[in-house]
């Protein structure tokens, strides 16, 4: 079991990897997961999509395309047990403006069961990340997978002045 929760995340990472760096975001990747089967229903990476698009956001859209729905109703479609990986905790507040990932997530409703998150955001661009606890007050549990920090944090920052 925690065995597959690091290969997801770390297939997460690699998906990371393949973000364009860039100094005011983080290099992130995210996988979404259906529980009972273990089918990777979806993937993303930051800027993968068209927009200032975290990768999150990326996973949620393709769903929505493939399903002919809004993101907001993906909860209408998904799956009953679905987990998402990313490794980067969720965004709660985007100094772009854009709508926090947390906030998508908890648009979905009740069919994300969990968060799985490599590592908390870094306090650089917001400080006080809130996800956590806006997720568990959801019902949503919300937890770390170690073991991959300081490859995390180094792929997430490759587009700063100073990289971690
Ligand atoms: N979990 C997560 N996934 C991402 O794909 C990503 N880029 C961030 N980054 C969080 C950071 O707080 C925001 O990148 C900045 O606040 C700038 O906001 P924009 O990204 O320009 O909307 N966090
Ligand atoms: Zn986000």
């Amino acid at each position: 079991e925690a065995g597959d929760h690091l290969s997801y995340m770390k297939l997460a990472l690699s998906l990371a990897t393949q973000s364009p760096p860039k100094p005011t975001n983080y290099r992130v990747g995210a996988v979404v997961v259906e529980v009972t089967t273990n089918e990777i229903l979806s993937t993303g990476y930051t800027l993968e999509l068209p927009g200032n698009t975290h990768a999150e956001q990326c996973c949620f859209e393709k769903l929505s395309e493939k399903h002919g729905v809004s993101a907001s109703r993906l909860g209408e479609v998904l799956p009953d047990e679905v987990a998402l990986y990313t490794t980067v905790e969720p965004c709660s507040h985007r100094l772009s403006g854009n709508l926090p990932c947390v906030e998508r997530i908890l648009a979905i409703g009740d069919k994300i069961k969990t968060v799985y998150v490599g590592v908390q955001e870094p306090e650089k661009f917001v400080s006080g990340n809130s996800s956590k606890q806006k997720l568990e007050n959801a019902g949503i549990a919300f937890v770390h997978v170690a073991g991959l920090e300081k490859d995390i944090l180094e792929v997430a920052t490759a587009g700063h002045e100073n990289p971690a």
